[in-house]
């Protein structure tokens, strides 16, 4: 997978706000307005004045001058509600956008990075880029042109107090442009703290139980604190920067005042120039306060958007699942073959987990994987959905490499009961449609029932509508498996994929799920992973897996005969005497 090289801060904030160029555009012809007519309105006060003082006719002026209040009033208003409309376009777009690609980030990404820092990035980073995208760049642009439309008036008045004034203002910007860069750093250094705090979060919350059994809550307190720490001191410095930028901002006007007052009054004394010229340019030195003060605050947003922006577009730029959006029909035909050739995998950073695998589940058989923990058995499973992809090797299904295959169209094919946490927050009806949501109501009785769930749920004040809570705490392990196997079961898979599906379950509950999975097989081709043999002494095939490699197949009595760490498995089991024949 290539990425792209990451384009400038800039061009991607621009091209956050391309899309609204044209409302943005309206919304800085409207700041134009409304400035005009507010300075057209002191002249108009002027005849208000004047024909007070004449004994004239002031009804004429005074509609006007109320005229150009409300204009420009609703010039205002208009003009706030086109923008702050707009931000929150941009930021619904950008939110969008993020949680598209995080819900397809490929695995090995969601592996690294913590979910709670993920998060931020669409709750607080795009914030952030919400002002700078559009009231960030209208202020600029509005101070740009009015500040040009100042300094054009100034030339005409006196050339050489403008190259006074210019000396001045130019002098400090290149001052602010080496502190406004340090706004984007302390702002990207705030965000990444803030992120920080949602995967602390994230992990006190997401383990909750763990954390209160071992009275962790005074460090997990500490480490969530470091991470407010941290993002209290970037906004500290960068707050310390923009109150720089503000004494920059007032230096750059008073200094440019004092220059003028100090030439110009030298050359009003030589005669070379009027006092009301001089009157006039001063007057025009203190309107630059305004746009000045519009151009200050704008680079000040942008600034924070661009802090904001790297966060929000290294998401952009993370690797996602493209083929999962396809529709794929739901499989018809027989149960495939479920081959692995030669397949060898590493995880980042890792050993080899899978060295040279290979071994074929027949088509509607029942297969079991077993080996020690770690000896690379999950992995198996994440390779035939394509959440990693191997290092070399071919996995195939129904004869077909699946790295030819969509992932749509393979994930369709399979059913897939977790080893940790198989269930969703929502209700046990969501939960068991979420793999199906087309499923008729008889179907869904019918899994049920075969994961004796029916009773459970009948016993429930709201039955089906009752809610799991997060990751279905609120069931007992046994009902999460059970459950679990029922939405696999509703999916009708192809093939069928249980990770230590019944290792929550008591005896009776397991010989029935046994028995169901014994059914589901016959259309359906099952690979399950076991700990306890006894769950796996008759499938039709066993492969004993160790140091991610396979060290013998068989069916279980064929095992037993042959394989030392098998039969040692089984005798710690009492499956077997603990040497054959003993
Ligand atoms: N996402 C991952 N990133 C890095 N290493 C991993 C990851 N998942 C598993 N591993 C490592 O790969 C090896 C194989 O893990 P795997 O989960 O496949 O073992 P397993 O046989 O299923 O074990 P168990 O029976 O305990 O579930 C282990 O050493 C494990 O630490």
């Amino acid at each position: 997978m290539t990425t792209s090289p990451a384009p400038g801060p800039l061009r991607v904030l621009l091209d956050h706000a391309r899309p609204h160029r044209a409302v943005l555009a309206g919304s800085l012809l409207l700041v134009l307005a409304a400035g005009a007519s507010g300075l057209v309105q002191p002249l108009v006060a002027r005849d208000v004045l004047e024909a007070l003082g004449t004994g004239g006719s002031v009804l004429e002026p005074v509609l006007l001058l109320a005229g150009l209040v409300v204009l420009g009033a609703a010039l205002t208003g208009v003009q706030s509600w086109w923008q702050q409309r707009t931000a929150e376009h941009v930021v619904r777009q950008v939110r969008r956008d993020l949680v598209f690609r995080l819900v397809r980030l490929r695995v090995p990404e969601l592996d690294r990075r913590p979910p709670g820092d993920l998060t931020a990035r669409v709750t607080s980073d795009s914030t952030l880029l919400q002002n700078a995208a559009t009231e960030g760049l209208v202020l600029v642009a509005n101070g740009l042109l009015t500040t040009l439309g100042a300094v054009v008036l100034m030339g005409v008045v006196h050339l050489g107090l403008l190259a006074v004034t210019a000396g001045v203002i130019v002098a400090v910007a290149l001052v602010l442009l080496v502190v406004l860069p340090r706004i984007r750093l302390a702002v990207a250094r705030a965000q990444a703290a803030v992120g920080a705090v949602g995967a602390a979060l994230d992990r006190a919350l997401g383990a909750a139980r763990t954390v209160k059994a071992n009275g962790a809550e005074a460090r997990e307190t500490a480490l969530a604190g470091a991470a407010v720490d941290e993002a209290h001191a970037a906004g500290l410095v960068g707050a310390r920067y923009a109150a720089v930028v503000k004494v920059l901002t007032g230096v750059a006007i008073q200094g440019a005042f004092l220059g003028v007052l100090g030439v110009g009054g030298a050359l009003v004394a030589a005669g070379e120039m009027t006092a009301p010229e001089l009157i006039a340019f001063l007057l025009y030195v203190f309107y630059l306060a305004s746009p000045i003060g519009s151009l200050a605050a704008g680079m000040g947003m942008l600034q924070q958007g661009l802090g904001a922006v790297g966060r929000i577009d290294e998401v952009r730029r993370m690797p996602v699942e493209e083929d999962v959006d396809l529709v794929v029909p739901a499989p018809r035909g027989p149960a495939p073959a479920v081959e692995f050739d030669g397949v060898e995998f590493a995880y980042p950073g890792r050993g080899p987990a899978l060295r040279g695998v290979s071994w074929t589940a027949e088509p509607g058989t029942r297969t079991a994987l077993v080996g020690l923990s770690g000896a690379g058995k999950t992995t198996m499973f994440a390779l035939l959905q394509r959440f990693y992809e191997p290092t070399a090797g071919t996995i195939r299904v129904g004869g077909v490499d699946i790295s030819t295959t969509s992932r749509a169209e393979l994930r369709r094919l399979i059913a897939y009961v977790e080893q940790d946490s198989p269930v969703m927050a929502g209700t046990l009806r969501e939960n068991l449609l979420y793999a199906a949501p087309d499923a008729a109501a008889e179907d869904i009785v019918e899994a049920l029932r075969v994961t004796r769930l029916l009773g459970f749920v009948d016993r429930l004040d709201a039955g089906l509508d009752t809610e799991v809570g997060a990751r279905g705490v609120t069931l007992s392990g046994g009902e999460r498996q059970r459950l679990a196997i029922a939405r696999a079961l509703l999916r009708k898979p192809r093939v069928l994929l249980l990770d230590e599906a019944t290792a929550q379950l008591d005896a009776r509950n397991e010989n029935a799920l046994r028995e169901a999975v014994e059914q589901v097989a016959r259309g359906c081709t099952v690979i399950l992973i076991a700990h306890r043999l006894s769950t796996v002494t008759d499938a039709d095939r066993i492969v004993v897996l160790e140091h991610g490699a396979v060290r013998a197949r068989g069916t279980h009595d064929e095992l037993v005969e042959r394989d030392e760490l098998y039969r040692e498995l089984a005798a710690t089991q009492l499956l077997v005497p603990a040497a054959p024949g003993a």
